[in-house]
């Protein structure tokens, strides 16, 4: 799939940075992206986009430091500047691409507040689909986070024709605070969605027996809504039957997952009702594992199962039988899948579930977001009363 990725505010500039930086390492052309952003630091610390496709918005209002994390202000920039940043999407190129991606960090002021603005314009203005890939704050980061996240995901699931949702509470580990493990986050975002933005690409391999097009994404996707990923890796069994100590084996090799001691140890398996059964038990660990966003999966509506690993391990009796076991425990009766052939040390599972009617995280932002604003209609009642106690009528002051 041709992707053309928007990293928008600071979380949604480093991940873009991230997935042009895979692609170029893989030597491999389905990426492209710009990074916007309304603080120049920001801008700077980003290492791979090359300087004319990084835009800063803003400059009359925030003078290049940031709207500090006020995502209306966010929201206002991006609106009173849609026509700069269309037009750098633009030079970048966009007329073979099948679809955008809007990658920001919603807790914050620039992409929480222009993401869904920028959504809203390129759905206007392109045929192609727009998918948010959102970040949610942890509680932890303040109840400020939390409502610019709410706020931000309940425009944004009207703007976008879908958002993908990745929880940064749900993935660091305990003791660990958010901060200092966002490189660690960002690469197991980029590791899952490269994986499946990548699915049917054309490599050395060619395409794969059971190919997953773009457009298999784009209908799993189709229902709009929020969506999560599941992912999974085993090692291959290497060429000559055994074990490679090289991490990842071969270029592509990065793309699934580095060498990980707490991952299964691999078996010995050839014949085509091992690789099955393997592939069977990679897809319930990526299904039943850590989401991006942890939710009830038999909510979901729609999925897809993606199987990439070197062409010996692919089997597609093991792929059918895997979309079967989904297709029992999801609400929904679509499921889509296929395989992705790659020169890799491993074989990994990805599961995409998509229009999900249950996430905890999610329901507690939403419930924080109608108290705020009962709040400020409360204040608002008991700043007008107090008005009238002290004599004055609020309609003529
Ligand atoms: N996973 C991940 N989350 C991040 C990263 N950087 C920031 N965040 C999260 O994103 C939210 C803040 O968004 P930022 O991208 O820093 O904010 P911004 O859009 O640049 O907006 P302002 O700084 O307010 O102008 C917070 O919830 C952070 O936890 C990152 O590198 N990775």
């Amino acid at each position: 799939m041709r992707v053309f990725f928007i990293g928008f505010g600071q979380a949604g500039g480093k991940i873009v940075d991230m997935f042009l930086a895979q692609d170029k390492k893989l030597g491999s052309t389905s990426f492209r992206g710009i990074v916007i952003n309304t603080a120049r630091t920001d801008l700077m610390g980003v290492k791979y986009i090359p300087m004319e496709d990084r835009l800063l918005i803003g400059q009359t209002m925030v003078k290049g430091h940031g709207v500090g994390t006020d995502n209306v202000t966010g929201a206002k920039v991006a609106a009173d500047e849609i026509d700069t940043i269309i037009n750098a999407i633009d030079k970048r190129g966009t007329h073979d691409v099948d679809a955008f991606v809007v990658c920001a960090g919603l807790g914050g002021g620039t992409g929480s507040g222009g993401a869904p603005v920028l959504c809203r314009h390129l759905k206007r203005i392109y045929r192609e689909p727009v998918y948010a890939l959102g970040i949610i704050p942890a509680p932890e980061e303040g109840r400020l986070y939390s409502l610019n996240a709410a706020r931000s995901l309940s425009t944004l699931v009207n703007e976008a024709d879908n958002v993908i949702v990745f929880d940064n509470s749900a993935w660091k580990n305990d003791g660990e605070s958010v901060k200092s493990a966002f490189d660690r986050l960002n690469e197991e975002i980029v590791r899952r969605f490269g994986v499946l933005f990548r699915a049917g690409e054309v490599n050395k391999f060619g395409v794969g027996e059971m190919v997953v097009d773009s457009s298999e994404i784009i209908n799993t996707l189709r229902g709009g809504g929020i969506s999560s990923v599941g992912y999974a890796i085993s090692e291959a069994i290497p060429k000559g039957g055994r074990s490679s100590s090289k991490s990842g084996g071969g270029l592509l090799g990065g793309l699934l997952g580095k060498k990980d001691k707490r991952q299964e140890p691999h078996i010995d398996i050839t014949s085509s009702e091992d690789k099955s059964a393997k592939i069977i038990g990679l897809v319930r660990r990526a299904m039943l594992g850590r989401l991006t966003l942890p939710c009830d999966y038999s909510t979901a509506e729609r999925a897809l199962v993606l199987v990439a690993g070197p062409p010996t391990e692919l089997d597609r009796k093991g792929v059918e039988k895997s979309k079967s076991w989904v297709e029992e425990n999801i609400a929904g009766v679509e499921v889509r899948g296929g395989d992705y052939p790659v020169d890799s040390g491993y074989v990994a599972a990805v599961v995409l579930l998509a229009t999900i009617g249950n996430a905890p995280r999610i329901r507690e932002l939403m419930e924080l977001a109608k108290e705020a604003k009962e709040e400020v209609v409360r204040s608002r009642e008991r700043a007008t009363s107090s008005m009238f106690e002290d004599g004055i009528d609020p309609l003529f002051e």
